[in-house]
């Protein structure tokens, strides 16, 4: 058994005892309470889940597995000579709870390296694609195809026992994690760079690698590192944690819950936002020809948009309260390597403009800038300028967290998800005091 799976194992004999314990003797204990505005409002709040992956507190934002952004950046093993941490090792800790040793990290980058081939069909069925596909649609359709080779799937059907349904669904995730860079390279370079295939190198680890098949040098293997990390986990409730989580429960193996939690990201109220946001700012890049636009110009292009019932991209967050620490970790980049950029410069006036006037309307809940609004600006400034790829890379990053959260979905034994709904003439004879 790999030492991964070794060490998941020996938690996971820690864990169920307290998810089975809390089931069976405080199952009653009520949490929370459902109004009539959360059931039309998207379940907004409503404490229903659970994960031990991640915490989004509204304030202070994301910890994964307890450490804040800043205290992952500085306490997992870094890439030598590398600002940032391996993404390897981000994995173990995603998974285990455990800060990698060293050894650790190398024994994780070893079992992608022997579980990174992708099969050929792939690349023919991407290649068959209109090439004007989304890249978004490409990278899921990739992965579908790929569900053949669950591991799970073919075991499931041979007949396993449910408490060891973790250790297929474990194999799967590792053998589509592994696969996820090269086939993300693939796609862009078959869209963009007229299908000048770049092939991997197994001596890079996971960020690296991604760098090298993109093609672009250094520090791009530090900011692949950076994006796959950030964009990770968001807790379980998001759009694209939640739907990977859902398919999973109905046993469908990892190939088809994360293919579906990607068709989920590719919305542009979610993860296609980062898109968008580079599209909008280009739109007034040219309108200004490339002048950098004054604090009223630019409350002028933030109004029209509003005006003609747009939302500002990259703002706003059902959670979150407060600047997105991921948008802060990511400013502090451009901060060092792009203060003088022409797009940072706008996205940093975005910062200085936009909360005052989204709070002045009165309707967002949260006027603040979220990851999507910094991220796509580092990518176009290292050479990454089809936005319409920014999702992708958010792709891959999603991938860890909601694998690693189907792993101990299963491992916990939690069962197909399935809440309760009414009609509207229930809600009226339950608003109007009928019932
Ligand atoms: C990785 C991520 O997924 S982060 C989010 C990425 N998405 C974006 O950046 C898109 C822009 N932002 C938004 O559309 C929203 O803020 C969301 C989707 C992120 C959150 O939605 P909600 O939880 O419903 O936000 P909230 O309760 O504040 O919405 C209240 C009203 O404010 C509006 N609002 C919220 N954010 C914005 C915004 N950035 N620009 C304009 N209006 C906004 C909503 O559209 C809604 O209007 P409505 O009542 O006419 O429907
Ligand atoms: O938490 C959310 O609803 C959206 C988000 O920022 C993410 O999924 O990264």
């Amino acid at each position: 058994m790999s030492l991964l799976k070794e060490k998941l194992q020996e938690k996971i004999a820690i864990e169920r005892p307290r998810t089975e314990k809390l089931l069976k003797e405080y199952g009653n204990v009520k949490v929370d309470e459902v109004t009539i505005g959360q059931i039309i409002g998207g379940m907004r709040d409503i404490k229903s889940l659970v994960t031990d992956i991640s915490y989004l507190d509204p304030y202070e934002g994301i910890r994964f597995r307890g450490l804040t952004i800043p205290e992952v950046l500085e306490k997992l093993p870094k890439v030598p000579g590398a600002e940032m941490p391996y993404v390897e090792g981000f994995y173990y800790f995603l998974l285990t709870g455990d800060l990698p040793t060293e050894n650790e990290v190398n024994a994780i980058h070893e079992e992608f390296n022997s579980r990174k081939q992708v099969p050929d069909y792939v690349f023919k069925i991407i290649k068959s694609m209109p090439i004007d596909s989304h890249p978004m649609t490409m990278f899921a359709t990739a992965i579908m195809s790929m569900q053949k080779d669950s591991i799970f799937a073919k075991k499931y059907h041979e007949g396993v026992k449910k408490t060891d349904y973790w250790q297929y669904y474990f194999e799967d995730a590792l053998n589509l994690l592994a696969k996820l860079p090269e086939i993300a390279a693939f796609i862009y370079r078959l869209k963009y760079r007229n299908g000048d295939i770049i092939p991997p190198d197994p001596n890079l680890d996971f960020g690296g690698n991604f760098a090298h098949m993109m093609g672009i040098a250094k520090p791009y293997d530090d900011i692949s590192r950076l994006y796959f990390i950030l964009h990770s986990d968001h807790e379980s409730g998001n759009v694209s944690a939640h739907t990977g989580h859902l398919v999973a429960s109905a046993l469908s193996d990892m190939y088809y819950a994360i293919s579906a939690m990607l068709n989920g990201l590719a919305g542009p109220l979610h993860g296609l936002a980062n898109e968008e946001v580079l599209r909008w700012l280009h739109g007034v890049y040219a309108q200004l020809g490339g002048k950098i636009p004054t604090e009223e110009e630019m409350k002028k292009f933030v109004n029209d948009t509003l005006d003609a019932g747009k939302v500002i991209p990259g703002f706003g967050h059902a959670v979150l309260r407060k600047t997105d620490p991921r948008y802060m970790a990511q400013r502090e980049f451009c901060l060092k390597h792009l203060p003088d950029d022409p797009l940072f410069k706008y996205v940093d006036l975005l910062f200085k403009v936009v909360p005052d006037i989204l709070l002045a309307r009165g309707k967002a809940k949260n006027p603040w800038p979220n990851v999507d609004a910094q991220s796509g600006v580092i990518q176009w400034y290292y050479g990454v300028k089809e936005y319409d790829f920014y999702t992708v890379l958010f792709g891959i990053g999603r991938s860890l967290g909601v694998t690693a959260n189907i792993v101990w979905a299963r491992a916990l034994g939690y069962p197909i998800e399935r809440p309760k709904s009414l009609t509207t003439k229930m809600l009226e004879d339950i608003a109007f005091g009928k019932k």
